[in-house]
């Protein structure tokens, strides 16, 4: 199947039951870091924004002081696809952790 096929509803579910953090939004996948000061969360942003320029998918971001919200949704297939839950892992490695 491919990645850029929306997933179905339990797939999703799976996906957030191993994945700490994540939750649905409507037709996207959201979680939300932390960070000591802004810069740290700023960095951050840029880490994920190139990734997104070398998978050529991009998130929905939102930065504030020690904070940044990452939503991945395929506009493509107006939903959840593989492509959205393989850079939402790619977002925790950049974070930090295994
Ligand atoms: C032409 C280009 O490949 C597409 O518009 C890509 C760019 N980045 C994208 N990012 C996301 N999140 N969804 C898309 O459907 C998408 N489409």
């Amino acid at each position: 199947m491919s990645k850029r096929q929306k997933l179905e509803d339990d797939a999703v579910a799976t996906f957030l039951g191993a994945h700490a953090g994540w939750s649905r939004a409507g037709e996207a996948i959201q979680k939300t870091y932390k960070f000591p000061d802004f810069s740290t969360a700023l960095a951050f942003v840029v880490r994920v924004g190139l990734a997104a320029e070398k998978r050529d998918h991009h998130p929905d971001v939102h930065l504030g002081w020690g904070r940044v919200t990452v939503v991945w949704s395929t506009h493509d297939a107006g939903g959840i696809t593989g492509v959205d839950t393989e850079m939402a892992e790619a977002t925790d490695r950049l974070y930090g952790g295994p």
